[in-house]
């Protein structure tokens, strides 16, 4: 998968050859059963109409810009998880936007002409609820239209649970609240964190890259990964921290910035 940067600066040199492509379009934060839905709605057109497969999304998150910081956006994923996670669906360009106050003042119709028919977009697919262009003027119902007929549209219909739209925010509400048991069902699988482990005396303090969001404090079942071996312990999180207990049989392969993946599988002990 090829990664390419875009700002307002990029937008003066015109790509040389851009070949056609579909396009999927969002934040896609935690890459959820919705954006699952769009990225492999995206996915099934490039294959039928035997075009490129990408997907643009833009960083920092739109509140972070919009709100002036008053609202700190709490990500599930940093960049480089999106990237793996789209790098396996097949997505074969990724565009990652620098959304900043400049490109946010774009009308609707200069995003579809500056940012989606100059690269070859010929097929978006976005959900029912993707806004573009300046205050999210931009809605499904009018893109073909922005486009002045130059792009089809697919738009993915709500993904639902248990009565309520799929998304993000309600994802960061369970993390929050620990209900790290329900996630799987929002999210098709558990929610992982990656890490590194610094040895302290008898236990393992896991220092989460950023970009994660770390669950309530309690105490957690979690399925460590190291390597090729995985194992299910508990897992403290306390002061904003992750420890773990340290086995005497792991003292051979144990050592600091040892890479770890913990997906988080239910809360044991809650700390109110
Ligand atoms: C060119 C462009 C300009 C935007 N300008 C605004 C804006 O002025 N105000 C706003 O609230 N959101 C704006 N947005 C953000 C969108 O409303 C939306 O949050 C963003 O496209 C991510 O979509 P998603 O949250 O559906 O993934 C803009 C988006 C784009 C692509
Ligand atoms: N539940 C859903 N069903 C269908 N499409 C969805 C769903 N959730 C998001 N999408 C689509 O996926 C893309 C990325 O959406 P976005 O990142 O805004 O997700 P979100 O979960 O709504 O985020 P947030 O809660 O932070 O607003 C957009 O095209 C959006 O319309």
């Amino acid at each position: 998968m090829e990664t390419i940067y875009l700002n307002h600066s990029t937008q003066n040199i015109v790509p040389s050859k851009a070949e056609s492509c579909v396009i999927a379009l969002g934040f896609f934060d935690g890459m959820h059963l919705g954006h699952q839905e769009v990225i492999e709605s995206a996915k099934r057109i490039a294959e039928e109409r035997q075009l490129r497969f990408a997907c643009m999304s833009f960083f920092p998150h739109p509140k972070e810009v919009l709100l002036s910081g008053s609202e700190k956006v709490q990500y599930l994923m940093p960049m480089a998880e999106k990237q793996k996670v789209l790098h396996e669906k097949g997505v074969e360009k990724f565009y990652i936007v620098e959304f900043d106050r400049r490109f946010a003042s774009l009308s609707p119709k200069q995003f579809v002409y500056e940012y989606l028919l100059q690269y070859g977009v010929e097929h978006v697919v976005a959900g029912f609820d993707f806004t573009y262009g300046y205050r999210g003027e931009g809605h499904m119902g009018r893109l073909a239209e922005d486009a002045d007929g130059k792009l089809d549209v697919l738009k993915v219909e709500e993904v639902g649970c248990k009565g309520q739209k799929i998304s993000s925010t309600l994802i960061r509400n369970l993390i929050c609240s620990g209900r790290m048991d329900l996630i799987e069902e929002y999210l098709g699988r558990s929610y992982e964190l990656v890490g590194k482990i610094r040895v302290n005396h008898d236990v393992l303090e896991i220092v989460i890259d950023p970009y994660y969001l770390l669950p309530a404090s309690g105490e957690y079942e979690v399925l460590v990964k190291m390597g090729v071996a995985e194992w299910v312990q508990t897992a403290t999180v306390v002061d904003g921290k992750v420890i773990l207990q340290k086995y005497d049989s792991q003292r051979h392969f144990l050592h600091d910035f040892t890479n770890v993946r913990l997906e988080w599988k239910r809360c044991l002990v809650p700390v109110l």
